[in-house]
């Protein structure tokens, strides 16, 4: 029996939501007096959701399911989401991603700091929950099989992180392309890459190993806000199928996890041809996501999917039953507020979706 439903009884009624974390200046940034350009909304009904953005002399408020300071840490952000990954084993379709502008945090909110365990980001600390929850489980008869998958979308081409690299090129370090990955819809609406490696974990171990190798495979560059800057779109998938014998009952869930990449402006002459067509490539696919998001908040019968590689991959998870959030991630640099505005309108945005009658709320970690 194919019978998705919550085991803990406290799965997040919401299919989709957005949060925003402001991150706090880095080494070389500095916000000189009276240039505050950030606030938070201090009334009853929106506090802990709101934020004002100045902007060429104008105030915009906006409202989220939750705004993080800069001071927030990676525990009570993902204190925020935990929930959602519980909606995994329950056998949902679950989605989070990262948006923002170079140099944000969407790295840092997905994967977190190398070596710091105070800092460690959303998917290592999804990982910990469900291979506890996986243990603590079982007492109730539910035994629970992981799989796990990365690829990276660079340049509209599919890149399978699990296995080693070939070569470099001169400017960007990436993977090699190696085989074309096609992507196919199963019948039970999952996504299936074609080719893609899958591997089987039983340990958390593991999962942090491939995690460690995929991020060191995956294409990064240098940008003017961010000396290792994520060229490629990153997709981490676990797949979660669980069985109960006493009860008769199996779930199959998916946690997709996301750590987009950003566009940058660059003027011709300050970058080389292979730095202008990857951002050229960014640009389009983050446009296709948008329009993709603006069909769905608007309603539109077609909701143009297939344009790209990113929206097919997360077609599943922006229909139906699913849930999907969305981090949206600014800077606290006042040089950056423009680039914030364009973040947050488009967090917005996503904060009208709904899916298939049913509210999308994006739960998009950054502001
Ligand atoms: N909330 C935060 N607290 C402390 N440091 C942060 C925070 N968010 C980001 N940083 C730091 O800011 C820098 C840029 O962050 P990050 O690489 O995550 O940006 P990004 O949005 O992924 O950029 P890109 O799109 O260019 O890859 C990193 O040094 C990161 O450690």
């Amino acid at each position: 029996m194919k019978n998705p439903r919550p085991l803990s009884g406290r799965s997040c009624e919401r299919s989709c939501s957005t949060k925003s974390w402001v991150r706090p200046l880095i080494s070389n940034e500095s916000s000189a007096e009276g240039q505050q350009h950030i606030s938070y909304l201090t009334s009853i009904d929106a506090l802990g959701r709101g934020i004002d953005i100045m902007h060429n002399g104008q105030k915009v408020s906006f409202i989220f399911d939750k705004v993080f300071k800069t001071e927030a840490s990676q525990a009570e952000v993902f204190l925020e989401i935990s929930e959602l990954v519980q909606s995994a084993l329950d056998g949902h379709k679950v989605c989070m991603f990262a948006y923002g502008q170079t140099g944000s945090g969407k790295t840092y909110t997905m994967i977190g700091k190398p070596g710091s365990p105070e800092e460690k980001g959303l998917i290592p600390r999804c990982i910990d929950q469900i291979f506890q929850m996986k243990h603590s489980l079982l007492s109730l008869g539910w035994k629970y099989n992981l799989k796990v998958s990365m690829l990276e979308i660079y340049k509209e081409d599919i890149f399978d992180l699990l296995v080693p690299k070939r070569s470099y090129s001169t400017d960007v370090q990436m993977a090699s392309p190696s085989k074309r990955y096609g992507i196919k819809h199963d019948q039970y609406g999952n996504i299936e890459v074609s080719g893609l490696t899958i591997v089987d974990v039983c340990i958390e171990n593991e999962v942090s190993n491939l995690l460690r190798l995929a991020a060191m495979r995956r294409s990064t560059g240098k940008t003017k806000m961010n000396q290792q800057s994520s060229r490629s779109h990153f997709v981490f998938t676990l797949r979660v199928s669980g069985v109960n014998e006493r009860t008769q009952q199996n779930v199959e869930g998916v946690l997709n996890l996301i750590d987009l990449a950003s566009s940058a402006r660059f003027s011709k002459s300050e970058v080389t041809e292979v730095q202008l067509k990857e951002t050229q490539a960014i640009n389009k696919s983050l446009f296709h996501l948008r329009k993709a998001i603006s069909s769905l908040a608007n309603k539109e019968g077609h909701v143009p999917f297939r344009d790209s590689k990113l929206t097919y991959i997360l077609q599943p998870c922006l229909c139906g039953d699913s849930k999907a959030l969305m981090f949206v991630n600014i800077s606290s640099d006042p040089t950056s507020s423009g680039e914030s505005l364009c973040s947050l309108r488009f967090a917005e945005n996503v904060n009208t979706c709904e899916l298939r009658g049913r509210r999308l709320y994006g739960n998009w970690h950054g502001v």
